[in-house]
C-alpha cells in the first residue's frame, strides 16, 4: 500500500512540475512579447492616426468604407495618418509633399500590391528574392534594368511602330454583343492586347484552345486578387501555412504556359543566328516585351533565369489588363451617366474620323482626352499607391521600422480642395484657359517616381484613342440600373462593380 502511494504522489508531482514548467514558459513568452512590444512602442513612432486597439473600430470601418474613409482622414490628418489595416500598419500620406518626400525620394521602397496580392511570388523558387518587373525591389539590380528596359522598348521599338496595328487589331476583334458585361469583355480585349504586345508569336486565335485556358485562368485570377477583404486576407494566411492555394495552383499553369513562349523564342533565334551564319546574341533588337527582357539576361545579377522571366511577363499581362480593364469600364459607365459629355467626344471622333486607332493623332480629340482625365481623377483605378520599406528609416519626427507600408492618398488627392468644385465631372477643366486653374502635383493616376507606371507617357493618349475608337462605332446604353460611380470593389485597384451594357454598332444601322 505504501510503495502504491509513493508512485502516484511521484506522478502528480512530475504532472505538477511538468504543468508548472510549462506554464513558466508560456509566462516568459508572453513576457517577452510585451516587452518587445513596449520597445517597438518607444523605438518607433509613426503619424498619429486610428490605428490601435482602442480604435479597432475605425480600423474596422477603414475597410468597410475605405472610400469615404480615405477622403475622410484628409480632414482629421491633412498630412499623414496611421491607419490599421487587415494588411498591417500602414501611414497613409495625404499631402502631395509628404507623398513626394517618400515615393521620389525613398527609392528603396518595394511595391507592395504585387507581393501581398499576386501571390506568385517566392513560392516557385524558394530562397531566392522577389522576383519580376513589378515586384523587384527598386533598389535591387534587376527590377532598375527591367524598367528601363521595357521604358526603352515601349519608347524606342513601339510607339509609332507596331502599336497602332497591335491595338486596332484587337478592337476589331471586340465585337461588342446586344448585352456584354462590360468588365469581363474589357478584361478580354487588354489580355490579347498586352499578350501580342509581350510575345508578339502568341497565336492568339480564337480556337485556340490553349490560348482560350490561359485567358480563362487569367480572367480567374483577376476576379480573385483585387479583392481586399477580410476573407481574402485570411484566405493568404491559410495558403501560406498549408501551401494549398487556387489562385497560385492557377498561377503556375499559367507560367508553364509563358516558359513556352520563352522556349520557342530562343528556338527562333537559335534557327535565326545559325541561317545568319554568325553569333548573334539577343541584344540586337526588341521585338515585344519578352524580347527586351531577354536582352537584359547578360547585364542581370543574379541572373535571370526562365522563371524569373515567366513572371515578369506574367505580371505585365496582369497588370496591364487588369488596369486597362478597370479604366475602360469607368470609362463605359461615365458614358452612359454622363451621355450629353460622351457625345461631345462622339461628334469629335466623328468629325476628326477617328475611325481607327492612331496614337499620334490622339492629341487632336481634346474632348475625349479631357473625358478620360476627368474619369481618372474621380475615379482613379488605383486609389492608393502601396509601398512598404525594406529598412528601418527615420524620417521627419517619426522613426519607421521596417516593412511599415506607406500608402500615397491618390483619390484624396485627386478630390482635394485644391480643385474647383473637387466633386463635379467637368470634362472642361482640361479645355483650354481652364487648365491653367488644374492644381499642380494632385493628379497620380499611374503612379510616380521609381517605380511609376512603365507605360505613364503613353497611356493617355493609348486610352483617347481605344475609347475614341468604341464610341465612333457605336452607342452605348443602359439595359438595368448601372453601378454608381462612387460605388466600385475599392479593394486594390478601384473597378466599378459587375454591370452590363447594350452596344448598338452605327455600321449595322
Ligand atoms: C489604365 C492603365 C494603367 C494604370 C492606371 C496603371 C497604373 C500603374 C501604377 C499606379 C503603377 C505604379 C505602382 C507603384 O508605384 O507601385 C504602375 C506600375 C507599372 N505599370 Fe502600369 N498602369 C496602367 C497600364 C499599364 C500597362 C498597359 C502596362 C504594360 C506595359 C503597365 C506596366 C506597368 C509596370 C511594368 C509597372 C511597374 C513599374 C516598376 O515598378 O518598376 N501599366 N502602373
Amino acid at each position: 500500500m505504501a510503495d502504491a502511494d509513493h508512485s502516484s504522489d511521484g506522478g502528480e508531482n512530475t504532472f505538477m512540475s511538468f504543468f508548472t514548467s510549462f506554464g513558466i514558459h508560456i509566462l516568459m513568452v508572453i513576457i517577452v512579447i510585451i516587452l518587445k512590444w513596449q520597445y517597438d512602442r518607444n523605438r518607433y513612432r509613426y503619424p498619429k492616426g486610428p490605428r490601435d486597439w482602442r480604435n479597432l473600430k475605425d480600423a474596422i470601418s477603414f475597410q468597410r468604407k475605405k472610400r469615404d474613409n480615405l477622403l475622410n482622414l484628409v480632414n482629421d490628418y491633412p498630412d499623414s495618418c496611421t491607419v490599421m489595416t487587415h494588411t498591417g500598419r500602414l501611414i497613409l500620406l495625404n499631402n502631395s509633399g509628404f507623398i513626394n518626400e517618400i515615393f521620389l525620394g525613398r527609392a528603396d521602397l518595394v511595391s507592395n500590391k504585387v507581393d501581398n496580392y499576386l501571390e506568385n511570388q517566392l513560392r516557385y523558387k524558394e530562397g531566392k528574392h522577389i522576383r519580376t518587373g513589378i515586384v523587384f525591389r527598386h533598389q535591387d539590380h534587376n527590377a532598375r534594368i527591367i524598367h528601363k528596359a521595357l521604358v526603352n522598348y515601349i519608347d524606342n521599338n513601339l510607339v509609332n511602330k507596331h502599336l497602332d496595328v497591335m491595338v486596332q487589331e484587337q478592337l476589331q476583334n471586340l465585337h461588342l454583343s446586344k448585352q456584354f458585361d462590360v468588365r469581363r469583355t474589357t478584361f478580354y480585349f487588354a489580355v490579347r492586347l498586352l499578350t501580342s504586345l509581350s510575345c508578339s508569336s502568341v497565336s492568339i486565335s480564337k480556337n485556340d484552345k490553349v490560348f482560350e485556358l490561359f485567358e480563362q485562368n487569367l480572367y480567374k485570377i483577376s476576379k480573385a486578387i483585387h479583392e481586399d477583404t477580410f476573407q481574402k486576407s485570411a484566405k493568404t494566411v491559410l495558403s501560406k501555412l498549408t501551401g494549398l492555394s487556387e489562385t497560385l495552383d492557377i498561377n503556375e499553369n499559367v507560367l508553364d504556359y509563358i516558359k513556352t513562349w520563352i522556349k520557342r523564342r530562343r528556338e527562333e533565334s537559335n534557327i535565326h543566328s545559325n541561317n545568319e551564319q554568325r553569333v548573334t546574341s539577343t541584344t540586337e533588337t526588341s521585338n515585344d516585351f519578352l524580347d527586351s527582357i531577354l536582352n537584359c539576361i547578360d547585364e542581370s545579377s543574379p541572373r535571370l533565369d526562365d522563371d524569373d522571366i515567366s513572371a515578369c511577363i506574367l505580371d505585365i499581362i496582369m497588370h496591364g489588363s487588369e488596369m486597362l480593364k478597370g479604366a475602360l469600364s469607368w470609362f463605359l459607365l461615365y458614358v452612359v451617366q454622363y451621355p450629353e459629355e460622351a457625345d461631345l467626344c462622339r461628334r469629335e471622333v466623328r468629325e476628326k474620323n477617328y475611325s481607327k486607332f492612331e496614337l499620334s493623332s490622339t492629341e487632336s480629340l481634346i474632348y475625349t482626352q479631357a473625358f478620360i482625365k476627368e474619369v481618372l481623377r474621380l475615379s482613379p483605378v488605383v486609389p492608393v499607391v502601396v509601398h512598404s520599406t525594406l529598412e528601418d528609416f527615420k524620417w521627419r519626427t517619426y522613426h519607421i521600422q521596417k516593412r511599415t507600408q506607406f500608402g500615397a492618398n491618390i483619390l484624396a488627392l485627386h478630390h482635394s480642395i485644391a480643385w474647383k468644385q473637387a466633386t463635379k465631372f467637368d470634362i472642361k477643366r482640361w479645355i483650354g484657359d481652364n487648365l491653367s486653374s488644374i492644381p499642380t502635383h494632385s493628379y497620380l493616376p499611374f503612379g510616380l517616381g521609381p517605380r511609376a507606371c512603365v507605360a505613364e507617357k503613353y497611356l493617355f493618349n493609348l486610352l483617347t484613342g481605344i475609347l475614341g475608337v468604341l464610341l465612333y462605332h457605336n452607342d452605348f446604353e443602359k439595359i438595368g440600373p448601372i453601378p454608381d460611380p462612387i460605388g466600385g470593389t475599392f479593394g486594390l485597384a478601384n473597378i466599378p462593380p459587375k454591370y452590363s451594357l447594350k452596344a448598338t454598332s452605327f455600321s449595322a444601322n
